[in-house]
C-alpha cells in the first residue's frame, strides 16, 4: 500500500531523486493474495535484486522519456475521452515509453456488442524470467486496486502485455457512452512505467525500460480518423 503511495508522489521525479524517495527500508508492501514470495519491491528478498528487468537494451534510446505531470485521480462515471489537448500533453511521451494504441474487436459481446471495436492504450514489458513476470503481475494487482482501474494482462513466458481502456467512458458531452481512452488510462500507463521502472532502479537494476513493440504512433488526426473508420457503425 504504502509502495503505491509513494510511487504516486514521485511517480514523476528524475531517477536519481526517485531513488532518494524509495529508502529499500520504508518500503512496505501489503501481503498478496498468492505467495510467489516476496515482490521486486520487497527488502526480503535480495536474491531476485538485480534481475527484476531484461537488460537487453543498451542504446540511447532505452533511456525513459520524463513524462508531464501525472493527471490528477479522475473521479465519476463515465469518464471522457482524452481530448486533443490531452493527446497532445501526454501521447508523446507515452509513444517514446513503448505505449501504442491499438483498435480492438477482443471486446467485443456476442449477445450485446458484436462488432464492438475499442481503443486501447497497450505496451509490451520483458522480463529476466517467468517468475519476475509473475511479480510484476502482482505488483499490478496491487496497483489496479489502488486506481480502482482494471487493465488486461496477457503473459507470454517472460513478456507481459498490458491493455487498457476504460469501460464506462463517453466520446463527447452528450454522446452515448462508449468504452475508449480517457485520462485514468493515461495515468494508468504513466504509473505502470513508474512502477516498473522504480522497482528496477530501487533494486539499483540498471536499464529500467522494456523492449518496445513498434507499434506506429498515430497523430491526433489519424487517431479520430481509426476512430472514424473502425469503430460501430454509425460511428461515435
Ligand atoms: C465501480 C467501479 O469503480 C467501476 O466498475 C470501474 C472499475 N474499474 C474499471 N476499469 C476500467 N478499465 N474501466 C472501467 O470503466 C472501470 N470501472
Amino acid at each position: 500500500m504504502l509502495a503505491v503511495h509513494s510511487l504516486r508522489r514521485s511517480a514523476l521525479l528524475p531517477r536519481s531523486a526517485r531513488i532518494r524517495c524509495f529508502p529499500l527500508h520504508l518500503i512496505h508492501i501489503a501481503p498478496r493474495p498468492f505467495s510467489t514470495s516476496t515482490t521486486a519491491l520487497d527488502t526480503k528478498d535480495a536474491t531476485l535484486d538485480a534481475s527484476y528487468v531484461r537488460h537487453g537494451r543498451t542504446d540511447a534510446s532505452s533511456t525513459p522519456r520524463q513524462y508531464p505531470p501525472l493527471p490528477d485521480p479522475v473521479s465519476g462515471w463515465p469518464t471522457p475521452w482524452i481530448t486533443a489537448e490531452d493527446f497532445e500533453r501526454y501521447m508523446g511521451a507515452l509513444y517514446d515509453n513503448g505505449w501504442g494504441i491499438r483498435f480492438s474487436s477482443a471486446h467485443s459481446k456476442p449477445t450485446t456488442h458484436p462488432s464492438r471495436v475499442v481503443p486501447e492504450l497497450l505496451k509490451t514489458y520483458h522480463f529476466g524470467s517467468d517468475e519476475l513476470a509473475v511479480k510484476f503481475v502482482e505488483d499490478l494487482k496491487e496497483l489496479m486496486s489502488e486506481e480502482h482501474h482494471h487493465c488486461v494482462l496477457r503473459v507470454a513466458n517472460t513478456q507481459v502485455t498490458i491493455y487498457t481502456h476504460t469501460h464506462s467512458a463517453r466520446p463527447t458531452l452528450g454522446s452515448k457512452n462508449a468504452p475508449g481512452i480517457t485520462l485514468r488510462d493515461v495515468r494508468f500507463a504513466m504509473l505502470v512505467d513508474s512502477l516498473y521502472s522504480n522497482e528496477s532502479v530501487a533494486k539499483d537494476a540498471g536499464d529500467a525500460s522494456s523492449s518496445h513493440v513498434q507499434i506506429p504512433s498515430l497523430s491526433w488526426d489519424e487517431y479520430q480518423n481509426s476512430i472514424r473508420t473502425s469503430m460501430a457503425p454509425g460511428g461515435v
